[in-house]
C-alpha cells in the first residue's frame, strides 16, 4: 500500500504542477490558434514534468498494468503485478498535454471503484480498450481471484469472443446478450453484496460486470440497480466496467450518477477526457479531472486477448478440479450446532452457497436422474458438515438402498482403515427392514430427547444443551433411493411411513434432520395419502439434472442443467426461490485426504460405525459375541446369525431347561448346514471341554464337509464329539427317551428329513424312533438334552414332530428358502409373511413370539457356491 500511496501522491502532485503550467500557458497564448501549448518558457518546464509523470506512471503500473498489450507481453508471468485487497490502478489511456510528450493516464479500478466510457463497444477502439482493461486486471491480480460477468447487448457477445476459453473453463460467465441476461448479472452482483454485508467477504472473489453495450429495453430499473451496485459494490469486491454509459436519451431525465466511478468521455478528433477518479486523491482542485486530453489505451487485439485467455483457462481448469478442498474449512470442528447446521457445498455464481439445516429448513429432498451427481453432492455435503462440526455436535446415519457403494467412504475397509468419526450407522445395499429399524431407532432417540427436554423444563434443544454436560449432537439421516423403503404396499411400508412422518414432523425440535434422495418421487405408493403431510416438512429441495419432480409442478429449471449443477430451493420448490448452484467433483484423493484429517482427530473412544452391507457374508468365526463366549454364561445360546437391525446384533436361541428349546433349520438351501454348524460351535464354546456330549449325524453328502469341519473343530477343542449314522441316532434317541443323561447332550442332525422313514419303523418294543424323538423333544430340555436339526423338506419336519400337536415342542426355528405359505401353515400362523431371499433367513422363536429377519451365519465363500433362493 505504501508504494501505491507514494505513486499516487507523486503523480497527483506532478499532475497539478503540470496542470497549472498548462493554465498559465493557455492564458499567455490566448488568441494563438495554432498551438495551444506554445509559450517557450512553459514548454520546457512542461516537458520535464510530463517526463517525470511518465516515469512515475511506469513505476506505478508495472507489467500487465501499463505495458503495451502486444505479442511481447503474453508470456509474462500472471498474477504478479497487483495484489488483491489494495486498489488496482491501470493504464486507461495516454495523455499528451504537449505535442510528442506523453504520459500514461492511470485510473483506479478493482479495490477502489468502477470505470465507465460513454461510447459503447460497437466502436472498435472502445472494444479493444475494454478487452485491454479486462486483460490488464485479470492478468495482474492473483490467479482465479476475478470472475467476469460479460454483457454485450449489441453484438451478441462478439466483443468477448477472444475470452471463450475462460468462459468454457467457467471462470467467466457466458456473455449475457439480453435484458434478462443483464438482470441475471445484476442479481449475482447484488447477492455478492448481500453476502459481503453479512460478513462473508473472505471467501468472495472479485466480481466484475463488464458491459460492452447495454441490451435494448434497459431503463430506469436497471439504472437504479447499477447505481446501487456502484455505491455498495467496492466494499463487496463488486466492480463495474461499463461501455456506453451513460446511455444517451432522446428525452426525459438521464440516468443517475454512478458513485466511485472514473468516467471517460469522448471529445473531438479521437481525444477523450478523463474525470476525477474515486479515492482520496483529487487530480484537480475544481473536480474537473485530468487536465490533459487522452488517447484511449489501444488495449488488446483479439489475438493477444485470445492467447492470454488460453493461458488463464489452463489454470482455471486446475483450480476447478481442486475446488473440493476449498469447500472444506481451514480448521476442522470449530462450529457449534446449537441452532442448526450449515455447510458450503458449492457456488451460486462465485458466491459460496451454504446449505442450512435448522428450524426453518429442517429436512431436505434431493433428486436427479441416474448419473446426475447425487452421490457426489451428498459426499460434499456430508464431508463439509463433518469437517465443520465435531462428533459431539453431529452424528450421521447413512442408508443406501441401491446397488452401489456410495457410503463405503465412511467406513473402514481393507484398503483404508479410516472412517468418518461422525458416522453411527452405515447401510449399504440395505434391506427395507434395516431401513425401518434405523427409522425406529431414531424415533426412540427422538423420544428420549423429548423426555430429557421435559425433565429439564426447557422447550428448545439449544437450552437443553446449555443445561447439560452430555453431548447432544444434531443427527443427520441420509436415505439414498428412499423410495425403495416405501415401494411396496405392505406392513413394512406402512410402518416406515409412520416412523418417517413422526420424524419429519417432530425431528426439527429435537435436532434430527432427514435428507431423502431419489431419482424420482413417482411410484411411492405407500406415501401416497401422506405425501403432502410428509413432504411439506421438507422445504429444502435440491434438484439435480432431471430432478425437477421435487420442485413445484411447472418449475422445470433443473431439466436442462449440466452435471455439476443443481437448482437449490428452500421454499418447497416454488420457482421464485430457485438458485442455481455449481458444485465441484469430489475426487477420491481429496475425499481420502479429508477423511484422514477427520479420522486422525477422533477421540480414543470413537468406535467405527455399525456397518450393514446387504451383500456381505457373515461368518461365526468373525463374530465378536461368539469370540467372547465362555463356559461362564448364565444361559447358553445357540447363535445363528446377525439381525437386520441397527448395529447388526448377533442373534440366537437360549438353550435352557424350558420345554421346546430345540432348534430346527428349514429349507433346501445348503446354508441350513452352515446355520447348524454355527449353532453347535457356539454352544460348544459355552461348555468346558468334556462336560457335554455332542452327537453329530450327517444324512446328505452336501453337509459332509461342514460336518467334518465341525467334528474336527469340536474334537480339537477337547469336546466329547462322536459321529452317528441312522442306526446310532435311533439307539441314542431310545436311550435318551428312557434315561436321564449324566451331562448336557446335543444331538445334531444334518438333513434330518432323510431318517424320518427309518425312525418311523417299529422297534422290538413296538415303539418307533419317532415316538422316542417326540419324548426327547418334550422332556429333553429339562435334562440338558437339545436337538439341533436341519430339515430340507419342511413337511417331513412337521411329520416328525407329530404335526400341529408337536408344534410347541420345537420352539426355535430358522426358515431359509421355505415358501411363505408352507411356513405359515406349518406354524399355524396365517399372518406370517415371508418371502425367501438370498443371504437372509427368518428367525422365529415361538416362546417369545420373536420374528426377525437375519443374515444367517455361513461358511466362508458359501455365496459363490450356491444360487439362491433355489
Ligand atoms: N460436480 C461435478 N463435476 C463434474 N463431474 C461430476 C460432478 N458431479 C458428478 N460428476 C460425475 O458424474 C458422474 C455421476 O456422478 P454420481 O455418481 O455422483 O451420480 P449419481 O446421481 O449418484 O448417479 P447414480 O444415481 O447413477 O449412482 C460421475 O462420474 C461423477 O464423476
Amino acid at each position: 500500500m505504501g508504494s501505491i500511496a507514494q505513486f499516487l501522491g507523486r503523480a497527483v502532485d506532478l499532475h497539478r504542477q503540470a496542470a497549472s503550467l498548462l493554465l498559465d500557458a493557455e492564458a499567455s497564448v490566448a488568441g494563438l490558434e495554432d498551438d495551444q501549448f506554445a509559450g517557450a518558457a512553459a514548454d520546457g518546464e512542461l516537458r520535464r514534468l510530463v517526463a517525470q509523470l511518465q516515469a512515475v506512471a511506469q513505476a506505478g503500473l508495472p507489467g500487465w498494468l501499463g505495458m503495451p498489450l502486444d505479442g511481447r507481453i503474453v508470456s509474462r508471468q500472471l498474477g504478479q503485478d497487483a495484489r488483491s485487497g489494495g486498489p488496482l490502478f491501470l493504464r486507461v489511456g495516454d495523455a499528451e498535454p504537449i505535442r510528442n510528450s506523453v504520459f500514461w493516464a492511470a485510473a483506479p479500478f478493482v479495490g477502489a471503484g468502477h470505470l465507465a466510457i460513454d461510447t459503447d463497444a460497437r466502436d472498435r477502439s472502445v472494444a479493444a480498450w475494454l478487452r485491454g482493461v479486462l486483460v490488464r486486471t485479470i492478468a495482474a491480480l492473483p490467479e482465479g481471484s476475478v470472475r467476469v460477468l460479460p454483457v454485450d447487448g449489441a453484438m451478441l457477445g462478439a466483443v468477448f469472443t477472444a475470452f471463450r476459453p475462460l468462459i468454457d473453463a467457467e471462470a467467466w460467465a457466458a456473455p449475457a446478450t439480453t435484458l434478462a441476461g443483464l438482470r441475471t448479472a445484476l442479481d449475482e452482483a447484488e447477492r455478492q453484496i448481500t453476502a459481503a454485508q453479512a460478513g462473508d467477504l473472505q471467501a468472495l472473489p472479485v466480481l466484475l460486470i463488464a458491459v460492452a453495450a447495454l441490451p435494448s429495453g434497459h431503463g430506469r430499473a436497471e439504472w437504479a440497480r447499477l447505481a446501487a451496485i456502484a455505491h455498495a459494490g467496492p466494499a463487496a469486491r463488486v466492480h463495474l466496467l461499463l461501455a456506453g454509459w451513460p446511455p444517451t436519451l432522446m428525452h426525459g431525465d438521464g440516468p443517475p450518477r454512478l458513485d466511485h466511478t472514473t468516467m471517460i468521455s469522448s471529445g473531438v478528433d479521437g481525444w477523450w477526457r478523463m474525470s476525477e477518479t474515486p479515492g482520496p486523491y483529487r487530480l484537480s482542485a475544481d473536480g474537473s479531472g485530468l487536465a490533459a486530453p487522452i488517447r484511449l489505451d489501444p488495449g488488446a487485439s483479439e489475438d493477444v486477448a485470445a492467447e492470454f485467455s488460453r493461458r488463464m483457462a489452463a489454470t482455471a481448469a486446475v483450480a476447478r478440479r481442486t475446488d473440493f478442498a476449498s469447500l472444506m474449512p481451514d480448521r476442522i470442528w470449530q462450529e457449534s450446532s446449537a441452532t442448526g447446521l450449515r455447510a458450503t457445498v458449492g457456488r451460486d455464481g462465485r458466491i459460496p452457497y451454504e446449505l442450512v439445516l435448522d428450524d426453518a429448513t429442517p429436512h431436505m429432498l434431493l433428486a436427479g436422474r441416474s448419473g446426475a451427481g447425487k452421490t457426489n453432492l451428498l459426499l460434499i455435503l456430508l464431508y463439509a458438515l463433518a469437517s465443520r462440526y465435531s462428533p459431539d455436535e453431529l452424528g450421521l446415519y447413512l442408508l443406501d438402498f441401491k446397488e452401489g457403494v456410495s457410503f463405503v467412504e465412511f467406513t473402514p475397509t481393507l484398503k483404508d482403515p479410516s472412517w468418518i468419526p461422525h458416522a453411527r450407522t452405515v447401510g449399504i445395499e440395505s434391506d427395507r427392514e434395516y431401513g425401518l429399524a434405523v427409522l425406529q431407532a431414531l424415533t426412540r432417540e427422538m423420544n428420549r430427547r423429548a423426555a430429557a427436554l421435559k425433565a429439564a423444563g426447557v422447550t428448545k434443544l439449544a437450552d437443553l444443551r446449555a443445561s447439560t454436560d452430555v453431548a447432544l449432537p444434531r443427527l443427520v439421516v441420509v436415505i439414498d433411493e428412499f423410495q425403495v423403503l416405501f415401494g411396496a404396499n405392505d406392513t413394512l411400508a406402512r410402518d416406515a411411513v409412520a416412523a418417517l412422518e413422526d420424524l419429519a414432523r417432530k425431528g426439527r425440535s429435537y435436532g434430527i434432520h432427514l435428507i431423502l434422495a431419489s431419482q424420482t418421487l413417482a411410484g411411492i405408493e405407500a406415501l401416497y395419502t401422506k405425501k403432502d403431510s410428509i413432504f411439506g416438512q421438507f422445504p429444502l429441495r435440491i434438484a439435480l439434472p432431471g430432478g425437477s419432480g421435487i420442485l413445484e409442478s411447472g418449475n422445470t429449471a433443473a431439466d436442462g442443467l449440466p452435471v455439476g449443477s443443481a437448482v437449490v430451493n428452500n421454499a418447497g420448490g416454488v420457482e421464485q426461490a430457485n438458485r442455481t448452484v455449481r458444485f465441484p467433483e469430489a475426487d477420491p484423493a481429496s475425499l481420502a485426504a479429508q477423511r484422514h484429517i477427520l479420522w486422525q482427530s477422533r477421540s480414543p473412544v470413537n468406535e467405527p460405525p455399525a456397518v450393514f452391507a446387504g451383500y456381505a457374508e457373515h461368518h461365526i468365526d468373525d463374530d465378536p459375541l461368539y469370540r467372547a463366549l465362555t463356559p461362564q454364561v448364565r444361559r447358553r445360546q445357540a447363535l445363528v446369525g446377525r439381525a437386520i437391525d441397527v448395529g447388526l446384533p448377533t442373534v440366537g436361541f437360549a438353550m435352557d431347561a424350558v420345554p421346546g428349546r430345540h432348534l430346527a433349520v428349514l429349507g433346501t438351501s445348503t446354508i441350513g448346514a452352515d446355520v447348524l454348524h454355527a449353532a453347535t460351535a457356539s454352544l460348544a464354546s459355552q461348555h468346558e471341554p468334556g462336560t457335554a456330549r455332542f452327537v453329530v449325524a450327517s444324512f446328505a453328502a452336501v453337509a459332509d464337509q461342514v460336518v467334518d469341519d465341525l467334528v474336527a473343530a469340536l474334537t480339537a477343542a477337547g469336546h466329547d464329539c462322536t459321529e452317528a449314522d441312522g442306526g446310532t441316532v435311533r439307539a441314542i434317541l431310545a436311550e435318551l427317551a428312557t434315561a436321564v443323561p449324566g451331562r448336557p447332550t446335543y444331538l445334531v442332525a444334518f438333513a434330518a428329513d432323510v431318517i424320518v422313514p427309518l425312525l418311523g419303523e417299529r422297534g422290538p418294543e413296538r415303539r418307533t424312533g419317532l415316538d422316542d424323538l417326540r419324548i426327547v423333544l418334550r422332556q429333553g430340555p429339562g435334562h440338558g438334552v437339545h436337538v439341533l436339526s436341519w430339515w430340507r423338506v419342511a413337511r417331513r419336519f412337521s411329520d416328525a414332530i407329530g404335526g400341529s400337536a408337536g408344534r410347541e415342542d420345537v420352539a426355535c426355528l430358522v426358515a431359509l428358502n421355505v415358501p411363505g405359505s408352507e411356513l405359515s401353515s406349518l406354524l399355524g400362523d396365517h399372518t406370517l409373511s415371508w418371502q425367501p431371499r438370498s443371504n437372509r433367513a427368518l428367525l422365529l422363536d415361538r416362546h417369545d413370539q420373536r420374528q426377525r429377519l437375519i443374515v444367517p451365519f455361513v461358511r466362508p465363500g458359501r455365496h459363490d457356491e450356491i444360487n439362491e433362493p433355489g
